[in-house]
């Protein structure tokens, strides 16, 4: 997707390191406005070939007064200041303004952590111009801004007196030391939406639809018309849409791959090809490779290690694949199409200060351990920039079945990473597979499967004492586990 397509405005982040940075987007996207993190050190020109209506600095775990602290580029707040452009400073980021405009932060002497109440003082854009309103809020800061820089007025303060709230009506510089986009903070959300939207007069209008055309053009134009592309299909949500979209973009020149390694679930592989074929109409070899990878595992009990074998398992057969595809078609197969996901690629490129290799190129995520370079293929990610929820909301309008974009996440490694210990002694597989169709069957049974991210069954390699019929039995244990979670970056 190229973000200057994008029909709305485009609000960008200047990630400065908060735990936080992702959820700003994704209150901003739930708004129906493109947002996108950039690191906090982005060159300008980075920053400025975005054309933004608005920029909003992250907070950040650093203090300003702490050496090689991150900061924006230089020119940055005149370049704002020159263009009429709306910049809004959270927790670190108002402490960055601050100090770059000539005003002074300072340690705090009641360092704030926690729900707060804070008072509106003045009546202003930002928080709406509600004199004494009193609303609580989530603080997590040490620094404090102690004099504000000319032009600044202080909008609200906290119990404790400190700023919480700022503002530059002129320069259209603003800042809020509390986290309006966490939950904790009741009033946060309705904060974000009128300062854009009032404050700042953001237009909306980013809709799955149109991220949808967007990633089809430029599917069209990145792949030539007689070039293939290659997709390795797991069943998951991710490389399924991903495949669905290219598919509709280049028709059968995709050639899916599903591979079968006998570490899938009970009747996966049935199950999976069914809904490609008769739900998706998606071209797919599915291939059965079940020998090679269990004789590779074989003795291997290091969970590390099994994964490692596995990806190297998994390169070996798509590599296979790419070579048989050369010689049906008489080409080489192109590109490989990856279903990489925002969090993936937020957590691959390291904000500065983390102490963290920064990589400015986005690195791709990839389980089953990357693709060998003689392959040479490109890579297409269609989904690099959107998160798992919006994955599920562009499944839906490519009419992928609900009960399939429904089902739990499944690791790449398989059923290997589920059975602790050899995968192949005794009958390990088969008994998890079948203690794990119950165990998701009953949660069907129950109606619970779709409030649960994720359940499924592990195989211990401890043997306890149990009653059968009248008999009593020594055997095996299977831990059975069960987690809630709305986006799969936290879990209950
Ligand atoms: N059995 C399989 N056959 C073919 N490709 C696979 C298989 N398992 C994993 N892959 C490929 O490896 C990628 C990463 O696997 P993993 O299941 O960990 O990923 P994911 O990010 O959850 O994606 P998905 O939702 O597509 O499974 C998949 O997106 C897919 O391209």
């Amino acid at each position: 997707m190229d973000p200057k397509a994008v029909k709305s405005d485009l609000v960008p982040i200047l990630d400065f390191g908060s735990q936080y940075t992702h959820l700003i987007t994704r209150r901003i996207r739930s708004l129906s406005v493109f947002s996108l993190c950039i690191s906090g050190t982005s060159p300008l020109s980075t920053i400025t070939s975005l054309n933004p209506k608005v920029v909003i600095l992250s907070g950040g775990p650093h203090s300003v007064h702490a050496d090689n602290s991150p900061s924006f580029a230089d020119g940055f707040v005149e370049w704002a200041q020159s263009n009429g452009v709306f910049v809004l400073g959270i927790c670190y980021g108002l402490h960055l303004l601050v100090q770059r405009l000539g005003g002074e932060v300072r340690v705090g002497e009641k360092q704030e952590y926690g729900r707060m109440e804070i008072e509106v003082e003045k009546s202003c854009g930002i928080l709406g111009g509600k004199v004494g309103d009193r609303q609580v809020v989530w603080m997590s800061h040490g620094d404090e801004a102690a004099t504000l820089p000319n032009g600044f007025e202080v909008v609200a303060r906290s119990q404790q007196g400190a700023v919480a709230a700022v503002e530059d009506k002129y320069r259209r510089f603003f800042g809020l030391q509390y986290h309006p986009e966490v939950t904790h903070s009741p009033e946060g959300m309705e904060t974000l939406r009128s300062f854009l939207f009032e404050v700042c007069g953001v237009n909306a209008g980013w809709k799955m639809e149109d991220v949808m055309d967007e990633e089809i053009k430029v599917i069209n134009n990145m792949v030539g018309p007689d070039d293939h592309v290659i997709c390795a299909l797991s069943g998951g949500v991710d490389s399924t849409v991903a495949a669905t979209l290219v598919h509709k973009a280049i028709g059968d020149r995709l050639h899916c791959v599903f591979v079968d390694n006998g570490l899938l679930r009970y009747k996966e592989r049935e199950r999976v090809m069914e809904t490609f074929e008769r739900d998706l109409h998606l071209p797919v070899t599915c291939v059965d490779v079940t020998e090679q990878f269990l004789s590779k595992l074989k003795g291997v009990v290091d969970p590390e290690l099994k994964r490692k074998i596995i990806g190297k398992e998994f390169i070996c057969v798509f590599d296979a694949f790419a070579k048989e595809l050369e010689n049906n078609l008489g080409k080489k197969p192109v590109f490989f199409v990856q279903g990489t996901l925002y969090p993936d690629v937020i957590e691959s490129c390291p904000p500065p200060g983390t102490g963290r290799t920064h990589s400015h190129t986005i690195k791709s995520h990839h389980n089953v351990g990357g693709l060998p370079k003689d392959m040479k293929l490109k890579l297409i990610e269609p989904l690099k920039l959107l998160f798992k929820d919006e994955v599920l909301q562009l499944g839906r309008i490519l009419t992928v079945p609900y009960s399939f974009l429904k089902r739990h996440p499944f690791p790449g490694p398989g059923l290997a990473v589920r059975v602790l210990g050899d995968v192949t002694e005794g009958n390990a597989l088969d008994t998890l597979r079948q203690v794990d169709e119950i165990f998701i069957q009953l949660i069907k049974d129950a109606g619970i499967y779709d409030s649960i991210w994720q359940a499924f069954a592990v195989f211990l390699p401890v043997k306890s004492v149990g009653v059968q019929g009248d008999q009593r039995t020594h055997s095996h244990v299977v831990a059975l586990r069960a987690v809630t979670s709305q986006d799969g970056m936290t879990a209950d």
